[in-house]
């Protein structure tokens, strides 16, 4: 008689073992197609679903390390290393060049990389010959789904139910405020949060899918728009810089460039890297 009488069991076990360590996928994780399955699993279970829910495991196990890394290191790293890797974003000729941005709102709880400087760059940037436009992320739900709303100052924003700062929907006159989506023109670079990141150009998030789902549809809407692709470019502490493999799936949108307080690492040949 089988152990096992069901999909939704062998699931259960299986995340049960491995949270366990009793049946541990090694530290380095390999990529889906040469994930090698345990075979008393694989005659149940279609082998891509195995393969999902350990990297589901796999990369909520990753998120625990960065969050534990983060919380012994953040307050040091936040005090060295904001200051430069702003720096660094704000000298590079993809950014000076780049005219419509949307860039995350940096949160202390949550152990961010700091973006003040770069947001208060941009806000600056429109009494100059070279103005910038801003757009941050507003959560429309809990499935995944995104929005970036144009704003021009800091009293444009509102903490959320997570404490993270968020543009108010509407303008002070009552008006809708401005959305990427809706715009004429393209976004030229998107500034990307993440817990972790490594050198193939591979992110992990919070979690929550938001902005694979938001750069998923903004890169559908700018190819039907006959726009270029916006710059991705990740903004990391060097504890987030990763040597090893970072589960991914197919949803996980590689980025183009990384930056650290040690500069900027280039993982794509995407036109705006290769301007000076
Ligand atoms: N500044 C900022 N804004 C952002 C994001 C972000 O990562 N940073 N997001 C990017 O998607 C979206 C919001 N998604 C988020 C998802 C999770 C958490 C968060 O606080 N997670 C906690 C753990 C929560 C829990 O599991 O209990 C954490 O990571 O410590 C924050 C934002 C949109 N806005
Ligand atoms: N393009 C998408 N459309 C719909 N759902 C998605 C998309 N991308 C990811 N998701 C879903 O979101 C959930 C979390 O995904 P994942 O673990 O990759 O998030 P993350 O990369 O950590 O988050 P984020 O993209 O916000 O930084 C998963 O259930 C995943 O299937």
């Amino acid at each position: 008689m089988s152990v096992f009488c069901g999909r939704f069991d062998l699931l259960q076990v299986y995340s049960i073992l491995a949270r366990r360590s009793i049946l541990r996928m090694p530290r380095l994780v390999l990529p889906v197609s040469e994930f090698r399955l345990q075979s008393c699993f694989a005659s149940s279970l279609a082998s891509h679903d195995i393969a999902m829910s350990c990297i589901i495991e796999q990369k909520k196990a990753l998120r625990s390390r960065m969050r534990r890394e983060l919380r012994l290191q953040y307050e040091s790293l936040a005090h060295e290393e904001d200051p430069l890797i702003q720096k660094h974003v704000m000298d590079a000729s993809w950014y000076k060049r780049s005219r419509h941005i949307c860039a995350y709102i940096s949160c202390h709880s949550i152990r961010e990389v700091g973006t003040s400087q770069i947001i208060s760059d941009i806000f600056n940037s429109v009494h100059t010959d070279h103005p910038k436009s801003l757009y941050v992320p507003w959560i429309q739900d809990k499935q995944s789904h995104l929005k970036f709303f144009h704003i021009g100052s800091s009293e444009d924003l509102i903490a959320n139910s997570m404490g993270i700062l968020e543009p108010i929907p509407a303008n002070s006159d009552g008006s809708p405020r401005s959305d990427v989506m809706q715009m004429n023109e393209s976004i030229d670079l998107i500034l990307m949060p993440g817990l972790a990141f490594n050198h193939a150009g591979r992110r992990l998030g919070r979690g929550g899918g938001y902005y694979d789902c938001f750069v998923k549809e903004y890169l559908l809407h700018a190819a039907k728009m006959g726009w270029k692709s916006p710059l991705l470019v990740g903004l990391a502490y060097s504890t987030q810089i990763l040597d090893e493999v970072i589960p991914t799936d197919t949803k996980d949108v590689p980025i183009d460039a990384l930056v650290s307080s040690s500069g900027v690492l280039r993982f794509s040949n995407h036109p705006l890297l290769n301007v000076d």
